[in-house]
């Protein structure tokens, strides 16, 4: 006898108050002991098959599924309640794909549908037949997709005013499927796999991502514990497909904002030291807070099984490379920017460099000198100035080639090393036989690595099928301009596979940041990320537009947007106020203020640039100031000195916006100063 959970418990045990979870907690644990559960008070639900409710206390009840083989607990919450919601539900095998569905019964969700004879306007008020977006669809291709039987014909009726009840009423896979449909996808898309005939229906991959089995207490305590950490325990079967399966070379996770990509990564580091007796895996990223944020999710993934945390390592990639340098080379002091910027002027005081720019010099050095570790003339005649697209005759670059040479010196004279020649260092030591002592290295936001990371990454991996893996999205490039992972030795051409399930962000405030990019991306070793099709798990209000003549309008709507998000009950710290960089922090926090709430930094409003908001998500957004020339950055572009880079830059301030759009869950509010920023068109485009 098995003791499984549902991902409804889940989310009804979260609504419980907390003295009441710990009394369903340990009612929960007699039944992992006691799956038959003898000794805990059974009742039968009586208008549903299979059905009991269990005593918790005097008004708290488990409503649990009991078949030969499996004791479900499906939910849990006040006795009335808990059989209303057991009432009105059952548990089915689905004929088609075989996976295990909680199903609402049609009949006792009628009232939140409206059919058949509703009338909608037509364009000279004459009465029309309200559209039925999926009447022409057939019984086959419904049940394909994991529509239950009952709910073939609600659905083919189901006028279009009326389809949010209709999918909160489905099965995930079949709500989004019909979804996509909906908007655009094709319905042949999400197939589902079809069990063998005799399988357990709770192995299916579409019922794993509602139905786990209990395989011990300690699991059964970690899920208990962490009843909102649902991406713990429920993956998307495309999730756990990535996550879980073997590679033949590096692969690549990719997929909009909030498909879950860092989950995959997640569940990646911990399948591999799980399965692998002498793993030692690399978790990592490119910047503090988001590994400290990986670490700490790292820290739920692994509760019930603690061992496995001996054998990941969660760090930045830098921090990393750098022990490793320490370890065999000795501590590195790492040069700053502001010193290569004084030796190239120095340079130029000196009379080197004839006509170029001291920015133009800067850039090449930091993306094709020194990224590519370049350290001799003959070389970088050859080397690929990828990016960078305006060319160099042989004058202009030995006068480059001068300044690159005296910055070289400089900081050899300063004893100060660059990144690149860090992991240029630590690279030749493990091609000399310097262990890294890592196995695997998953990394996350990988789009945002930089030229001398991915080609440390590209010389760790070879020849080793399983040793990388990536999750990253290029619409979400905001730190580095575009270059090619293969010609760095970095292949993941045919293991790149995209996410298409979004679980942070409402359809419609992800309908509309999704309008920011076009609906396919390539990445400069030609692989395309098609970005339409994906859907949004769930429903919120439409996302809000504003441009206003003055800041101190601006303030007083984002004050009032606040304060609406607080008589939401949301808390101040689930809201966020983005902004782009650090210039307009000051309007955030006087919008904050004049909301009367404080600036403060632990528990209040965040305020954020929209740089420092990458991997961190808010019930309600705002993202405020996307004035003229703030959004994109005009002081930042102006200064770019490689014209051809221009249009790249230009970009990446547009995947800055997208990025702080799609950090919002529920709401969404988007504000600037007449005329705004170039970009809020194409938020408010039509297609
Ligand atoms: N299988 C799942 N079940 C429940 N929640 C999930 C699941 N997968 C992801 N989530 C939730 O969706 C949200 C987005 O996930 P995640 O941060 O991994 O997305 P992402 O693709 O990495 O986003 P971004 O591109 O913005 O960094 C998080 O709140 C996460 O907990």
């Amino acid at each position: 006898m098995n003791l499984l959970w549902s991902s409804t418990f889940t989310d009804a045990l979260g609504k419980l108050a907390p003295q009441e979870q710990k009394q369903v907690k340990l009612t929960a644990t007699d039944l992992l002991f006691d799956p038959k559960g003898n000794g805990i008070q059974l009742h039968r639900v009586e208008k549903t098959q299979g059905l009991w409710t269990a005593r918790v206390s005097q008004d708290l009840r488990i409503v649990l599924h009991k078949d030969g083989d499996h004791t479900l607990l499906v939910y849990v919450g006040h006795h009335d309640e808990a059989y209303r919601w057991a009432e009105r539900r059952k548990l089915v095998q689905h004929e088609r794909t075989g996976a295990m569905q909680i199903v609402e019964l049609v009949e006792r969700v009628e009232e939140r549908l409206i059919y058949t004879d509703r009338i909608v306007e037509g364009d000279h008020g004459q009465p029309l037949p309200a559209p039925k977006p999926f009447a022409g669809l057939s019984d086959d291709q419904l049940l394909d997709v994991g529509v239950p039987r009952d709910w073939l014909e609600p659905v083919q009726q189901a006028p279009e005013a009326s389809v949010d009840g209709l999918f909160d009423s489905l099965p995930d896979e079949a709500a989004e499927a019909l979804l996509d449909f909906l908007t655009g996808g094709r319905l042949e898309d999400h197939v589902a796999v079809q069990a063998a005939p005799g399988s357990d229906p709770y192995t299916h991959p579409d019922a794993q991502r509602r139905f786990r089995v209990l395989e011990n207490v300690e699991e059964l305590q970690a899920a208990l514990d962490q009843p909102f950490e649902k991406w713990a325990v429920f993956l998307h079967p495309a999730q756990r497909s990535l996550a879980e399966r073997d590679w033949s070379g590096p692969a690549r996770v990719t997929g909009s904002a909030g498909t879950g990509k860092t989950i995959v990564a997640l569940h990646r580091a911990v399948h591999i030291a799980r399965e692998q007796a002498d793993a030692r895996v690399l978790l990592t990223t490119f910047s503090k807070p988001l590994a400290v944020s990986l670490g700490r999710k790292f820290e739920i993934l692994t509760e019930a099984e603690p061992s496995l945390r001996e054998k990941v390592q969660v760090r930045t990639l830098d921090q990393a490379v750098y022990d490793l340098h320490t370890k065999y080379f000795g501590q590195p002091s790492i040069a700053k920017s502001s010193h290569i910027r004084a030796a190239i002027a120095d340079a130029i005081k000196a009379g080197l460099g004839a006509g170029l720019t001291p920015e133009f010099l800067f850039e090449e050095w930091d993306e094709v000198v020194d990224a590519w570790n370049v350290t001799e003339a003959g070389a970088y005649a050859v080397v690929p100035r990828i990016g960078r697209r305006t060319r160099l005759g042989p004058q202009q670059r030995d006068a480059a080639w001068s300044v690159f040479e005296f910055v070289r010196e400089r900081l050899e004279q300063r004893a100060v090393m660059t990144w690149s020649q860090v992991f240029a260092r630590v690279q030749s030591g493990e091609e000399a036989g310097q262990p890294l002592g890592y196995t695997h290295v998953v990394v996350d936001e990988a789009q945002d690595l930089s030229v001398a990371q991915v080609k440390f990454l590209g010389a760790i991996s070879k020849g080793q099928d399983d040793a990388l893996f990536l999750a990253g999205d290029i619409g979400q490039r905001i730190f580095h301009l575009p270059f090619s992972w293969t010609r760095l030795g970095l292949d993941i051409r045919g293991r790149s596979h995209a996410l298409k399930v979004n679980y942070r962000t409402s359809h419609q405030i992800r309908s509309m940041a999704d309008k920011l990019l076009p609906a396919t991306i390539a990445d400069m070793d030609g692989i395309e990320e098609g970005r339409r099709g994906t859907v949004s798990i769930f429903d919120g209000p439409d996302p809000r537009l504003l441009l206003v003549e003055s800041v101190e309008q601006e303030q007083e709507a984002v004050a009032k947007f606040i304060l609406e998000c607080l008589d939401a009950e949301m808390t101040q710290a689930e809201i966020g106020v983005l902004v782009r960089g650090d210039a307009q922090l000051g309007r955030a926090r006087d919008a904050v203020r004049a909301a009367g709430l404080d600036v403060r930094d632990d528990a209040g409003v965040a305020i954020a640039t929209m740089h420092e908001a990458k991997g961190l998500e808010f019930r309600a957004v705002v993202v405020m100031a996307c004035d003229e020339h703030v959004v994109p950055d005009s002081k930042r572009l102006a200064m770019i000195g490689d014209v051809a880079d221009l249009e790249a830059a230009f970009e990446t301030e547009r995947h800055l916006l997208y990025v702080a759009c799609t950090r919002a869950r529920d709401r969404l509010l988007v504000t600037g100063l007449e005329p705004g920023s170039e970009f809020l068109d194409d938020l408010t485009s039509r297609s």
